[in-house]
């Protein structure tokens, strides 16, 4: 892709820029007045966001993440589709499907009549694709960079044969600490614990974190609020098109067990992930489309006095 060629066609003076970024990867800058974020084309994935009035970004990018063909971005939005978690049929593809290590298209970008930025990336089926995955489809990302950060993934079946899929937008949230993380909206909701053995369980009040936690929520209808006492913020997750979030957090054995994670990063984030997954399969029938979306704001719970990295006084 050529970064001068973008500019041309899709940027958008003072607000959205196409820049070569990590890995020789073109990642897309925006820059408005109510906030800043970064896009990276390979992935469809949202690397950063931030509030103008706000200290934190919303999204944890690892410093070790990997920039190749062929592996995934650790941090930020990463796209898991068609589906999540390990190949449901078990033929030894990557495990949360091919989408979030494919260069995606850039279709339009926009100012919004309320002076967000919208971006809209684009992937269709190839024959590398359908190799993976023998299904035609169109898949469209439509990014809005405003006071919260907007996500809507659509996907439309493009043939006349039915397919099935499983997804996520599965975020990586930046937290102060993950001791002083609290995430509520799924009290008195079943999960089933990865974490242990798969079993199903429920449950009761608000979730702290302090060892490994792989969860996924069922039938979950209402909204996700991540409070975050060392930021002094809280995280509203509006979602739709999904009936499924996913709680995860490695903690430190599988943290050092990842090459892209330094040993401490669990403290630094938790993922929240806006899924339909398990049970929650999405049937999509000849030339029809379903939609996953999440919106994302932060409100602060307390006012901010300090950086990310307080200095010594
Ligand atoms: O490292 P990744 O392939 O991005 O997957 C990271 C994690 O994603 C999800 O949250 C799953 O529930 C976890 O089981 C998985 O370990």
């Amino acid at each position: 892709m050529n970064i001068e060629q973008l500019n041309n066609d899709y940027g958008i003076a003072d607000q959205v820029k196409f820049i070569e970024g990590a890995g020789g990867f073109p990642f897309i800058k925006i820059d408005n007045a109510k906030a800043g974020a970064v896009i990276s084309v390979y992935g469809g994935q949202v690397l950063s966001f931030q509030p103008a009035n706000e200290p934190h970004n919303l999204m944890f990018l690892s410093e070790s993440a990997y920039y190749q063909p062929g592996k995934s971005i650790k941090g930020g939005t990463p796209i898991c589709w068609p589906w999540f978690g390990p190949d449901p049929e078990q033929l030894g593809r990557p495990s949360h499907g091919f989408v979030r290590t494919l260069f995606w298209n850039v279709a339009g970008t926009e100012t919004t009549a309320d002076g967000d930025s919208k971006v809209t990336l684009g992937l269709t089926d190839t024959a590398e694709t359908r190799a993976i995955w023998p299904h035609g489809f169109s898949l469209s990302l439509a990014i809005t960079v405003g006071d919260s950060l907007n996500l809507e993934l659509i996907t439309r079946n493009t043939t006349s044969q039915t397919f099935h899929i499983t997804q996520a937008l599965h975020t990586y949230f930046r937290v102060g600490h993950i001791d002083q993380v609290a995430i509520s909206g799924l009290d008195g909701t079943e999960y089933i614990d990865k974490a242990d053995n798969a079993l199903l369980k429920l449950q009761t009040g608000t979730i702290t974190i302090g060892t490994e936690v792989d969860r996924i929520y069922r039938d979950v209808d209402r909204e996700l609020l991540i409070d975050d006492a060392m930021f002094g913020r809280r995280i509203r997750i509006k979602s739709t098109g999904s009936k499924t979030a996913v709680v995860w957090n490695p903690w430190a054995k599988i943290s050092t067990g990842m090459g892209d994670l330094k040993d401490d990063d669990y403290e630094r984030f938790v993922c929240v992930e806006t899924a339909n997954a398990g049970s929650d399969i999405v049937k999509v029938g000849p030339n029809a489309e379903c939609r996953l979306g999440a919106n994302y704001h932060i409100e602060r719970t307390l006012p901010e006095l300090s950086n990310d990295f307080p200095t010594a006084a």
